[in-house]
């Protein structure tokens, strides 16, 4: 496939409050990504690297299809900092403050503020053992491991602890363990957060496939859930990442994210790079 790209495969750098994007534009020539491709680029020696890369595709009955890669080459169902990241893009791009796109959780709807700030419909939680997933029957408000966590998914599944200072936590110890536990069939991201203020959390988190991030749409999204489950928040709350501010707010139509995006810079994976990855 690589003499597709006689003059190499264009590619965006994004950034949403530090979480790290490449952002492939596939419309109108098909999908191009596979796990090789992406455990290249998302290298940071050999390639490119990033926390996630999101591929556009065509979509019916929607303005974009996105897809997620982690940078161990992995697929994630969701991805709430590139979802805003690109939906930016096609906002100004097609020139409107609404966008409509697809992923593989399904439909999401997001739109730019009169702040400017874009704010993505991540859907509704989901709370039951089965959706997160989980591997048997346990309380999600509880789960059956040191430090009490909460379970949730958001499309993608995530273990939530509340600790006094998650400025304190070891987040690679803890994240890389929890992330494989055998709770968690199809592994997950761990978020630490704290109370720092009224309605106001500190948050850092391990992503599954990806390590430590200074920031995850999804896992702020599921922290301020938690937050709410267990009294600690009311549902409109503010997370401080180590990237940047994400402002989330639960409302009856699902959990709205909003916060700061870049376009950081356009590049160019090279033919040579590209040989035998496509
Ligand atoms: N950075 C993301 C989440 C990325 C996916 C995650 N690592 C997974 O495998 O589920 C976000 O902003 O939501």
């Amino acid at each position: 496939m690589t003499e597709l790209f006689p003059h190499g495969l264009p590619f965006m750098k994004m950034h949403g409050a530090g979480n790290d994007f490449v952002v492939i534009d596939s419309r109108g020539r098909g999908a191009v990504v596979t796990a090789a491709l992406a455990r290249a680029v998302g290298d940071r020696n050999r390639g490119v690297g990033f926390d996630q890369l999101a591929e556009i595709r065509d979509a019916e009955g929607a303005d974009f299809t996105l897809d997620f890669w982690n940078s161990d080459g992995s697929r994630a169902g969701a991805c709430g900092n590139a979802t805003r990241c690109v939906s930016d893009y096609m906002m100004r791009q097609l020139g409107r403050d609404a966008v409509t796109l697809v992923t593989l959780r399904g439909g999401l709807r997001a739109v730019r503020r009169a702040d400017g700030l874009v704010s993505v419909n991540m859907g509704q939680p989901q709370r039951d053992w089965a959706e997160v997933p989980l591997a048997r029957t346990v309380d999600t408000d509880h789960l059956p491991l040191p430090g009490d966590p909460v379970a949730v998914g958001m499309g993608n599944p995530h273990c939530v602890f509340f600790v006094p200072d998650a400025g304190a936590v070891d987040v690679a110890g803890e994240g890389r363990r929890y992330e494989v536990d055998p709770l968690f069939p199809q592994k997950t991201n761990v978020e630490f957060a704290s109370v720092i203020g009224p309605n106001r959390l500190r948050m850092r988190v391990w992503e599954r496939g990806a390590g430590i991030t200074l920031a995850c749409g999804s896992g702020a999204c599921a922290t301020a859930v938690a937050a709410v489950t267990r009294g600690l928040t009311g549902r409109q709350v503010a997370l401080e990442l180590d990237g940047g501010v994400l402002e989330i707010d639960w409302r009856e139509d699902g959990v709205w994210m909003a916060g700061p995006v870049a376009h950081v810079f356009d590049g160019v994976l090279s033919p040579a790079f590209l040989a035998g990855l496509l």
